[in-house]
């Protein structure tokens, strides 16, 4: 079984480079590394020279998605087991990995299409990250929706060795969400899935400190007119305070503080959560319907 270190970084495609690494370095309050080269950027939000990566597109949303291998003998088991499940695994280029500042890496595709990078390790940073106002402390996680949900978990669980830490249901019993947590990374998801009718990403999300994060952080986007669109409120899933809110492009940003760690070693069983209001907010909040509109995913 093939084990993991984290959620690394998250390639987005958005329409205007500076005018999105300027909102994440000014509003998100993630450090921009180095300058805009070829129109692309590089933002951080730990040690590792870059958790986002922004591209030039006119179809805002994801290109991809980097999870960082436990070691590099865990990343030459998942090329292995991703060649011989049919998933034809590629290795990243050595001009394309100087620019990622990765070691070692390969791309492959989910049953959605959707881009995966695998990588050993990230070039770390001498200048420790010190955020302000707003003080993140990691990249979190990454939903997607996607149009069959079953096929996708039994590939991410099964395959991957994606653990499940909750899912949700309709009324009728079928699953429509299930949250997943890259073993054993303990966090209780760095991976949304929702079932939808097209595929997307709903949302990227960063973990802040404490409450006063979220606070302080609601009190600068409102000021400066960014739209906050859900939230402050608590997911009874993950048990974490949130607030959801839009970038330029209308992609949409969750913070988020304080979600539960399962061990290793005899985790809880995963709960079957139901599709009530309370469950996605436990103080019972209303969302904008402009979350998670704008996501669209480059396959
Ligand atoms: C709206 C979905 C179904 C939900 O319940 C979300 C919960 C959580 C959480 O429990 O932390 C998320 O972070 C999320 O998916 O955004
Ligand atoms: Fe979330």
């Amino acid at each position: 079984m093939i084990r993991y270190k984290k959620l690394g970084y998250i390639a987005l495609n958005v329409t205007d480079v500076e005018r999105s690494t300027h909102f994440y370095r000014d509003m998100v309050c993630l450090d921009q590394v180095g300058e805009i080269k070829e129109d692309v950027a590089f933002l951080s939000s730990s040690s590792d020279y870059h958790n986002l990566m922004l591209n030039k597109s006119d179809k805002p949303g994801l290109k991809r998605i980097g999870f960082e291998m436990e070691s590099t003998k865990e990343w030459e088991k998942a090329f292995e087991l991703l060649k011989k499940e049919g998933y034809a695994p590629v290795e990243v280029d050595k001009e394309e990995r100087a620019l990622l500042k990765i070691d070692k890496a390969f791309r492959f595709r989910d049953p959605n299409g959707v881009t995966f990078e695998f990588y050993n390790k990230m070039m770390q940073r001498a200048k420790p990250y010190e955020p302000s106002p707003v003080r993140v402390l990691k990249l979190d996680h990454v939903v997607l929706r996607v149009p069959n949900l079953q096929d996708t978990v039994r590939f991410f669980n099964e395959v991957l060795n994606f653990k499940i830490s909750d899912t949700r249901h309709k009324p009728d019993g079928e699953m429509y969400f299930a949250f997943m947590r890259c073993f054993p990374n303990p966090f209780h998801h760095s991976f949304g899935i929702s079932q939808g009718d097209d595929l997307r990403m709903f949302h990227i999300a960063y973990k802040v400190e404490d409450i006063n994060d979220i606070g302080i952080a609601r009190n600068r986007l409102i000021n400066l007119d960014v739209p906050v669109i859900f939230g402050p409120g608590r997911h009874l899933a993950s048990g974490s305070i949130f607030m959801y809110f839009l970038d330029p492009d209308g992609l949409t940003l969750e913070y988020t503080q304080d979600m539960e760690e399962f061990p290793e070693e005899n985790p809880r069983e995963p709960r079957m959560l139901d599709h009530t209001l309370r469950t996605t907010d436990l103080w019972e909040g209303a969302s904008d319907p402009r979350i998670g509109k704008v996501g669209h995913v480059e396959v």
